[in-house]
């Protein structure tokens, strides 16, 4: 028996027997299936047939659906965001940071990017329900006081869509808190859910350094896309100085899709080159990335990991997912990130880097060494701590890393 099922935005087509009748009509609208109450054109649905039918849409998705339409999205969409990026950060100013409920910063930049990013999604996309798990909300913006800092953002919102030639639209400051919101989502391990980080490196951005505006799309809770838009970091390596090639552009975009693997190229649009992790099986010949900010993970610790190993060149400190990046393309080995008890990792600051490094040959795991789980809501739920590295490394560094923990905390 021939059927249809949908799967997210798409209809799959299946040749399999089920063992009990089962009509299936083509989803009209193709709007996803998120679970049994959304599948009100299925009928006759015995529960051995839905297992069955869940089964076979795993699989699919995980073998072999496309998301090109989608990447070609989120590559439009982070692309633009970090052009507003850029303009924000050029003309940094002092009334361009609030600070949110929880003491972080905030600038109109990472409100701007969020409502741009979430407006053109949803545009593309407009016959499928619209889910974003994103980091801001427009709770601190509604209030009298921002009157301004919301007028500053409708602005960039409006003239950063006319770069883009969308000179016909214009969003209303109720558009851009609306856009915002739409982050809401609690994100989990059903349908398709966008996350984004509108800036990720809050910090970074306003020092002037790396930041990164970090886009992933999740069906079935796995991450089946990311992008990631570095408009600080150099396009050729930032460890590696070839002096035979005087490359000194600066903004490097990186994507991968599931099964297909990463890609870079240059945010003013040079074709696209696929990007590796280092193949360096000797440790002492790699060399790690961690937070520029001490605050956000222990230096101490990683400092006593790469001694361990045998690493010999000092750490390379630099803000946000950019890391990501810049090991997806080899420019350092590793990647540690250690932050104080208790802090909860959230979806959006590793969901795109983790695919870009993952198709890039690389791996990533809690300090336990169990895989990233992106399928439980907003938060990643892991044993604190998230290494990255590449297939040959991954044993002997985390053999480093628990030892090390073990040695800090008998110490204490
Ligand atoms: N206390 C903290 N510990 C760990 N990470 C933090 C902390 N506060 C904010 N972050 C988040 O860490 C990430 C950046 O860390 P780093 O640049 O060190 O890799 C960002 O996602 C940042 O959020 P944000 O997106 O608001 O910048
Ligand atoms: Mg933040
Ligand atoms: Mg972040
Ligand atoms: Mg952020």
């Amino acid at each position: 028996m021939n059927v249809s099922i949908g799967v997210g935005h798409h209809v799959i087509h299946v040749h399999a027997p089920l063992t009990r009748g089962v009509l299936v009509h083509r989803n009209p609208t193709n709007t996803p299936l998120n679970s049994q109450s959304k599948f009100p054109f299925l009928f006759s649905l015995s529960l051995s047939t839905a297992t069955q039918l869940r089964a076979v849409r795993g699989a699919r998705v995980a073998a072999s659906m496309s998301y090109d339409k989608q990447l070609a999205a989120a590559k439009k969409a982070a692309s633009l965001a970090a052009r507003l990026c850029q303009k924000v950060q050029t003309a940094l100013l002092q009334s361009d940071v609030q600070s949110k409920s929880d003491q972080s910063p905030v600038t109109v930049a990472d409100y701007g990017s969020q409502a741009l990013v979430s407006f053109i999604l949803e545009k593309e996309f407009p016959s499928v329900p619209f889910s974003l798990v994103a980091e801001e909300d427009s709770g601190d913006l509604r209030k009298e006081e921002s009157g301004e800092t919301l007028h500053r953002i409708t602005e960039l919102v409006n003239e950063t869509l006319v770069t883009d030639g969308m000179n016909d639209i214009s969003l209303s400051k109720e558009d851009v808190l609306k856009a915002i919101d739409n982050g809401k989502s609690e994100g989990g391990p059903h349908g398709q859910h966008w996350v984004l980080d509108p800036i990720d490196g809050t910090k970074g951005f306003l020092r002037g350094d790396q930041y990164a505006i970090a886009l992933a799309l999740l069906d079935e809770g796995k991450v089946v896309l990311g992008v990631l838009a570095c408009p600080n970091l150099p396009f050729a390596s930032i460890t590696r100085r070839d002096q035979s090639i005087s490359e000194d552009r600066v903004g490097s975009l990186f994507f991968a899709q599931v099964g297909a693997g990463t890609y870079m190229q240059s945010l003013d649009g040079s074709p696209p080159t696929k990007v590796h992790v280092t193949a360096i099986e000797n440790p002492e010949e790699a060399s790690f990335f961690e937070s520029y900010e001490a605050a956000h993970s222990s230096h101490d610790l990683s400092s006593l990991i790469a001694r361990k190993l045998g690493v010999k060149a000092p750490p390379v400190r630099i803000d946000s997912q950019a890391k990501y990046g810049a090991l997806s393309r080899g420019d350092g080995a590793i990647y540690m990130r250690f932050p104080r008890k208790g802090y909860r990792e959230k979806i959006w600051d590793h969901a795109a880097g983790y695919i870009v490094v993952a198709e890039a040959g690389g791996v990533a795991s809690d300090v336990a060494g169990n895989p990233l789980d992106f399928s439980r809501g907003r938060y990643l739920d892991l044993d604190t701590g998230i290494i990255v590295t590449n297939q040959k490394l991954m044993p002997s560094l985390l053999k480093a890393v628990q030892e090390s923990i073990k040695e800090k905390a008998s110490a204490l």
